[in-house]
């Protein structure tokens, strides 16, 4: 017999498994509008210039390869706290908030959830928006913590389901954790409005829920840095202590390089110095230290003004590419002759569009055309092109006519 005769056949993750089963595909007209990766228009991977030129100042150094701390590269820190809080921030002034390196935003997520699973022993539910990231429920299963939802997406108008998120919202039990996503929601790509973001942050505080946001698209969705963190920044500002995930795989195009941020909000200094030093017992038997080659170019860039100019100047070029591939393909659906309301696929934002196609209608993109996207009907819009927009919108037209 074996060690391991009793493990099973596990599935296919439903979002890096579509990318798999695209690489098998040898139809040379295939799409892949599966992971949230960006591309450029010619569908290929892209690298940012400010991030080469930040490689080459590096390089240039000749750095040693001496660990990190625990709670990572410093200069990434400060810098990563100070994109999501501001330039002003007076949580950063005051030395209220603790932000550490961590493995992109999944390991961010995942410290996040195993520090609320040791300390935050009054409640057990974290809330996800309905629906959210696939992999938010893992994350946060796998540390301890219970899942709960609350409606936040309107399948009838493919938009925001304000009311009924007010209504789920109300409902939630006193010190549970609410996921909030900060801008760009994963997979929906619809984002409550300002005035929408106010009366929730007024809820959540008259609940006493803990908000925990996910910022994994800062800049990527607007193509405005600020205004992406506007509800982070608000919910401050209101007096919330949040918990923050930071990503700076899309934005930064550091994908494999696995460069993220984790920052509790606390009371004072001195609770902030008691959270750090249980992050780092935490995060010690877990990967003792994270990598640091993603986290020197990250803060090379953010404190370099003017790799942070160019920087800036990049990140607004491909949210505005994928604003233009959203207003394409509309137009190209028309020009099938489609009648249906495509206005959400504009109105949405950020790296997805939330189609409203159905898993048989996605089923049928796939087998007759070759396009690959979730089985919720998400596709990545950073996976369209100007060469393949037509195509797309054929296969579109064609499952949903
Ligand atoms: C809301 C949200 N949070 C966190 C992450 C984690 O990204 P890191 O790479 O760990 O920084 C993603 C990435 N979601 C994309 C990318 C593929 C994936 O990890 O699922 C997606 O949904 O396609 C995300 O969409």
């Amino acid at each position: 017999s074996s060690w391991w005769s009793e493990v099973q056949m596990g599935p296919p993750d439903p979002i890096l498994g579509v990318s798999e089963a695209y690489k098998r595909d040898t139809n040379s007209k295939k799409i892949n509008l599966g992971v949230g990766a960006y591309r450029d228009d010619q569908g290929k991977p892209f690298v940012l210039s400010c991030v080469r030129k930040a490689e080459a100042q590096l390089a240039a150094k000749k750095l040693d390869k001496e660990y990190l701390p625990i709670g990572g590269l410093g200069d990434f820190n400060k810098a990563c706290a100070k994109l999501a809080l501001g330039d002003d921030s007076e949580v950063i002034k005051s030395g209220r908030n603790i932000t550490v390196q961590t493995i992109s935003g999944t390991g961010s997520l995942r410290v996040g959830a195993s520090f609320l699973s040791r300390f935050h022993t009054e409640a057990r539910d974290v809330y996800l928006p309905k629906p959210s990231w696939g992999n938010h429920t893992p994350i946060f299963r796998d540390a301890g913590m219970q899942l709960k939802a609350y409606s936040y997406y309107d399948p009838k108008t493919c938009g925001f389901d304000f009311q009924g998120a007010l209504n789920d919202i109300s409902k939630i039990p006193a010190k549970s954790v609410i996921m909030l996503h900060a801008c760009a929601h994963n997979p929906t790509g619809v984002d409550p409005r300002p005035e929408q973001w106010k009366e929730i942050a007024e809820l959540v505080k008259k609940r006493n829920l803990l908000p925990f946001f996910d910022m994994a698209y800062q800049g990527f969705a607007s193509g405005d840095i600020d205004r992406d963190a506007w509800a982070v920044r608000h919910f401050i500002e209101q007096g919330h202590n949040i918990l923050l995930s930071q990503s700076f795989a899309k934005n930064m195009g550091l994908y494999g390089e696995r460069v993220g941020g984790f920052t509790v909000v606390c009371k004072d200094t001195e609770e902030a110095k008691r959270v750090e030093s249980q992050l780092k017992i935490l995060i010690r038997p877990v990967y003792s230290n994270p990598p640091m080659n993603g986290a020197r170019i990250a803060a090379t860039i953010l404190n370099t003004p003017d790799l942070y100019k160019e920087w800036l100047g990049e990140v607004h070029g491909m949210a505005n590419r994928i604003i233009t591939m959203r207003e394409l393909l509309v137009a190209n659906l028309k020009k099938e002759g489609s009648t249906r309301n495509w206005q959400h696929v504009i109105d949405q934002i950020g790296m997805f569009c939330f189609t409203g196609l159905k898993p048989e209608q996605v089923e049928r993109l796939t087998k007759e055309f070759s396009v690959y996207m979730t089985k919720d009907g998400r596709i990545s819009m950073a996976g369209v092109t100007s060469g393949n927009v037509g195509y797309l919108a054929q296969g579109i037209h064609t499952v949903t006519k």
